[in-house]
């Protein structure tokens, strides 16, 4: 025998120097969820451990990821039932929870990286990224209300917007918006290889937007393709988009490498809520060491291809990473 594979892995001090795959803690990206009121912390009952916070206690924890070193959040907001609607009316209100928000948080911790969800479902009565006609959700007056909402987004201090919602030429539309408007510094993270994905479950329980009627399969992609995805991900660069993504992450890591390999602006991936509660409830249970699972899956969804991942592990990722 000559040739000794296991050489390589005798000791801890050699596995080090040779891995080729490192996190930082500028690789993540914490996403928020923030609720209405004052010292609210409501946690999501399908995310064990994840939390809504109201504005104050948002922007402490903003504080706190920033002094672990992480470098970017990315806000989700919780609308109330009253200000719901089919139009996205609350969605482009300077003062509503998402822009103050945005304020708050660029306030308290200006270097602060923040990018902000753009998509209707939050504030859709029929819980859909879009507005509805009939059983249809319609792609170009979504368009224009998306290309407001990201407006209204970037006034606020939001350094990018990050559309969700999968519809076609918005990030065209977003793109000539800023620009119209003077706002030539602020980016667009496209999440351009979306899937219609059950993993998304409960982020819906998190901001009350599960669809109420149908699904999102004519907007969102269709699991069983990989070359969408390359179609997609190009025409939105090609649009304008700063950063790609690609979600959910464990299950699309084929896609995340081909991505890599097609593209050349920054890549990020989305772990999502469902991700999160099938690590948390296994440990939960016992089943898996959470620790370990945390830093196996980040290290391979970077190895796939990610240059930036966004996770609801971001701070126990990092906390991992320093101790
Ligand atoms: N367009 C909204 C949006 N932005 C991010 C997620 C999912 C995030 C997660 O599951 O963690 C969703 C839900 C959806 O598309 O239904
Ligand atoms: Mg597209």
């Amino acid at each position: 025998m000559i040739r000794r594979n296991r050489i390589m892995r005798v000791s801890p001090a050699i596995r080090a120097m040779v891995a080729e795959t490192i996190l930082r803690p500028s690789d993540f990206i914490a996403p928020l969820f923030v609720t209405e009121g004052e010292n609210v912390q409501e946690e999501i009952s399908s995310m064990p451990g994840y939390f809504r916070y109201s504005l104050d206690l948002t922007i402490r924890e903003a504080k706190e990821l920033w002094s672990l070193g992480i470098k970017s959040v990315l806000l989700f907001v919780k609308a109330p039932d009253s200000v719901k609607d089919n139009k996205g009316t609350e969605a482009v209100n300077p003062n509503g929870l998402m822009q103050r928000a945005i304020r708050g948080i660029k306030d308290a911790v200006p270097d602060m990286v923040v990018m902000t969800d753009v998509a209707l479902d939050p504030y859709s009565s029929y819980g859909h990224d879009g507005i509805v006609d009939g059983i249809e959700i319609v792609n170009d007056p979504t368009v224009e209300v998306l290309a407001r909402m990201s407006l209204s987004h970037a006034q606020a201090g939001a350094d990018f917007v990050a559309p969700s919602d999968m519809m076609d030429g918005r990030i065209l539309a977003i793109r000539n918006i800023l620009e119209q408007n003077g706002f030539d510094k602020t980016g667009i993270m496209a999440y351009s290889a979306k899937y219609a994905s059950c993993f998304y479950g409960p982020f819906r329980d998190a901001l009350d937007s599960a669809p109420g009627f149908g699904d999102k399969k004519t907007y969102q992609m269709d699991y069983a393709n990989s070359r969408e995805a390359i179609k997609e991900t190009l025409m939105d660069i090609e649009e304008g988009a700063d950063i790609v993504m690609v979600k959910p992450a464990m299950a699309y890591l084929d896609i995340m490498r081909i991505i890599k390999d097609r593209t050349t602006v920054p890549v990020s991936a989305y772990h999502v809520s469902g991700e999160y509660a099938m690590i948390k409830a296994a440990a939960a249970n016992g089943w898996l060491d959470e620790n370990k699972a945390i830093l196996e899956s980040m290290t391979s969804i970077k190895r796939a291809g990610a240059d930036l991942i966004a996770t609801y592990f971001a701070k126990d990722a990092v906390r991992l990473l320093n101790a």
